[in-house]
């Protein structure tokens, strides 16, 4: 036995079509779709069995696929698709859950995205909050750009380009880090709105991505300078410096916002941790 979940954008295919459909308790209590019927919770409220489950999940005449972008719609017999340059391949489902090993971390994943100038704090509370959350006995991790930019991201320079790419890869990566479970703190300047935006519209759910803007202003952040870039790049040794003389578009509707007189990097820390199990992300 597996288990669904409700409200998942999935492919329905039947004999003739395939056409997109969101998993419901309606559905999830059709005998004549083969479900099962909806479960009583001892997994934990929204969720049903059915008889089997993977990349095609059988119900009867039905056949039920995660719904991923590049799977064409209209056709019966794609095994394989495209997507971006690739061609012929397909998504493989796990018959672990996201549910599952929420459960067994006991904690819900998300991405807190950190964005702000160079030196206003972000890699600070970054790595102050996964301390919390690990002596909490929470599974944290922090993607942090400059750690980053020594492996994934290291054929990436500071364009406009090479820092959308940047972003983008980020976002990939938070995404999966959310799906197995993981509390996944992003610590990145991400400087243009569109490509945060585009992190968000990539989530598995929307409800995972949270823009925690650092508001800290660039006089604040010269002051810090504790890379002695911001002195660099007034110099003229550093061209395109964040803040300086290349952009920093600042979040217009971020989920939270740090200033400079919320305090010091543990203060801040404490509020995103308070915000993390005030939206129940420590606990399953
Ligand atoms: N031109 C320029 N502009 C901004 N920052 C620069 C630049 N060159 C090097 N650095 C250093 O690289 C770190 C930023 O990397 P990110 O991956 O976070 O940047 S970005 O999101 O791709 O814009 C950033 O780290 P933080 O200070 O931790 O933010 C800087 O130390
Ligand atoms: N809340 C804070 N108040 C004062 N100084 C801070 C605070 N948070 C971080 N700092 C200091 O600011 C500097 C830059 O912090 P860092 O975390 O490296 O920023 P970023 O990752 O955004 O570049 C460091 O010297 C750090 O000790």
């Amino acid at each position: 036995m597996a288990c669904l979940r409700v409200g998942r954008q999935m492919l329905r295919q039947t004999a003739s079509l395939v056409c997109p459909t969101t998993t419901t308790m309606m559905m999830m209590a059709t005998k004549g779709e083969g479900f099962l019927g909806v479960c009583g919770g001892s997994l934990g409220g929204s969720q049903a069995y059915a008889p089997s489950c993977g990349v095609l999940e059988r119900f009867g005449s039905s056949l039920l696929a995660p719904r991923r972008e590049g799977r064409p719609f209209g056709s019966t017999k794609a095994e394989t698709y495209d997507v971006g340059s690739s061609s012929n391949i397909k998504w493989h489902e796990s018959p672990v859950t996201r549910d599952a090993r929420e459960k067994q971390l006991n904690q819900r994943g998300c991405v807190l995205w950190m964005t702000g100038l160079s030196g206003s704090g972000k890699s600070t509370v970054a790595f102050t909050l996964e301390h919390m959350l690990q002596e909490e006995g929470k599974l944290c991790y922090v993607l942090d750009g400059d750690n980053v930019r020594h492996g994934l991201c290291q054929d990436l320079g500071f364009t406009a380009q090479c820092r959308e790419e940047n972003i983008r890869r980020m976002g990939e990566v938070a995404n999966l880090m959310a799906n197995a479970g993981i509390i996944t703190v992003v610590s990145i300047i991400s400087p243009f709105a569109k490509d945060r935006n585009k992190v968000r519209e990539r989530m598995e759910n929307k409800s995972d991505f949270h823009e925690v803007y650092m508001k800290i202003p660039v006089s604040v952040c010269e002051e810090r300078d504790p890379k002695g870039l911001y002195k660099k790049a007034r110099a003229g040794k550093i061209k395109g410096f964040t803040g300086i003389d290349a952009p920093y578009e600042a979040p217009e509707n971020p989920e939270i916002t740090l200033e400079v007189n919320d305090g010091n990097a543990a203060e801040m820390a404490r509020e995103l941790l308070d915000y993390l199990r005030s939206h129940k992300f420590l606990e399953y």
